[in-house]
């Protein structure tokens, strides 16, 4: 799969704009706030019409302006495609395939599989639980619709539930038998969940740990862990044994919203033991492992966007990983970094081809 063009007007820093690219490497190089991460964001935009590093579809556009487009030329096995997304201020985001818009954006993630590597990746560490099940989210949905589908009924089915408990402490009241109806649907979303993502670490954990093996020469050790509350007891009893927990607080406290992904070394939590390089490290062998998994399953090689590589990896660790696009193993990779003379110089070796963008 490869991104041959991308067309910016609007977009965050940039009016218009247009790049074509080479199908192997593309560096983005400039001094700070230039634009360069906005580039990877709008490309990073295509795969899952939504930004990495904003959220907020308003702030994607170009100050004083009302609107953006993104839109993006690819080659795939089975043709060309044609990809855009447009957000007006105000209307909701459109993402349209060959000029024939997706009723769901669901129905778009996983048709260009895409891993960004980026400072932000810090988060995974330190931040709650909420950034790594949507890590884990984000890996598995980009190889299996039906699991986005199910995720997405089970936080609506929790969210009427939550409502439901508010609007009975509002209202001085309860009804245990509509509980029990979310109860029932909470149970059925949520095992199939739990079970997908059970599954996903069992197959992901080893490919992980030959990749953080790979970078740090075995010289610690590390584990990556899930725990949910699920593993201990079945859904549907946790619901029916807390219902007076769930009532007094007015909120669902069982169920896969609460899962965890639990980071080691050598035994310790790596947030609070784990050097910045071994942290450094750890997030690139997860990111690594993701674009591994998403290969084995997609059966294409994803697209691999790295953010200010510099500032997370050292010139032979950034070389190394340049490296893995000369295999066969890897696709087309974009990269960005302040200095072009740094950048340039590690990818010449790498004797593939390359260009360079000066912003
Ligand atoms: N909605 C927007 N409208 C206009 N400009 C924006 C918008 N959102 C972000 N910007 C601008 O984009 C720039 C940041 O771009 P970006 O993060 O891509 O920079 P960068 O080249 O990667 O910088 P660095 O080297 O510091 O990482 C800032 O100048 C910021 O003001």
């Amino acid at each position: 799969m490869l991104l041959n063009k991308l067309s910016l007007l609007n977009y965050k820093n940039f009016e218009t704009e247009t790049f074509s690219f080479d199908p192997k490497i593309n560096c983005f190089v400039g001094h700070n706030g230039v634009g360069k991460t906005n580039v990877l964001d709008a490309i990073y935009h295509l795969s899952f019409g939504k930004s990495y590093f904003n959220p907020i579809t308003s702030q994607n556009i170009k100050h004083g302006e009302d609107f953006f487009v993104v839109e993006g030329e690819y080659e795939k096995e089975t043709g060309s495609e044609k990809i855009l997304v447009s957000a007006k201020r105000g209307q909701k985001k459109i993402i349209k395939r060959n000029a024939k818009a997706y009723e769901k954006f669901s129905e778009h993630i996983g048709f260009l599989p895409l891993v960004i590597i980026s400072p932000s990746d810090r988060d995974l560490i330190t931040e709650g639980s909420d950034t790594r099940r949507k890590f884990i989210d984000g890996v598995i949905s980009q190889g299996d619709s039906k699991y986005l589908h199910t995720l997405l009924n089970y936080n609506k089915v929790l969210a009427q539930r939550n409502s439901l408990l508010k609007y009975f402490a509002a209202n001085n009241t309860h009804n245990q038998d509509t509980v029990d109806i979310y109860n029932e649907q909470l149970h059925q979303y949520g095992t199939e969940i739990f079970n997908k993502r059970n599954q996903f670490l069992e197959d992901f954990t080893p490919i992980f740990l030959n990749r953080y093996r790979a970078i740090s020469s075995g010289s610690e050790t590390v584990s990556l862990a899930y725990s949910s509350q699920l593993k201990e007891k079945d859904l549907l009893l946790l619901l029916q044994e807390n219902a007076l927990k769930d009532k007094l607080s007015q909120y669902t406290n069982f169920g896969i919203h609460k899962d965890d992904l639990s980071f080691e070394i050598d035994e310790h939590p790596i947030k609070k033991f784990g050097s910045q390089g071994q942290q450094k490290s750890y997030l690139i062998a997860l990111k690594l492992a993701q674009f591994d998994f998403i290969k084995q399953q997609s059966k294409v090689n994803p697209i691999l966007l790295l953010d200010d590589i510099f500032d997370k990896l050292d010139e032979q660790r950034v070389e190394q990983i340049i490296n893995l696009v000369h295999d066969e193993n890897f696709g087309q990779l974009f990269i960005s970094d302040t200095h072009a003379d740094r950048t340039e110089n590690v990818i010449k070796k790498v004797g593939q081809s390359y260009k360079m963008f000066k912003l």
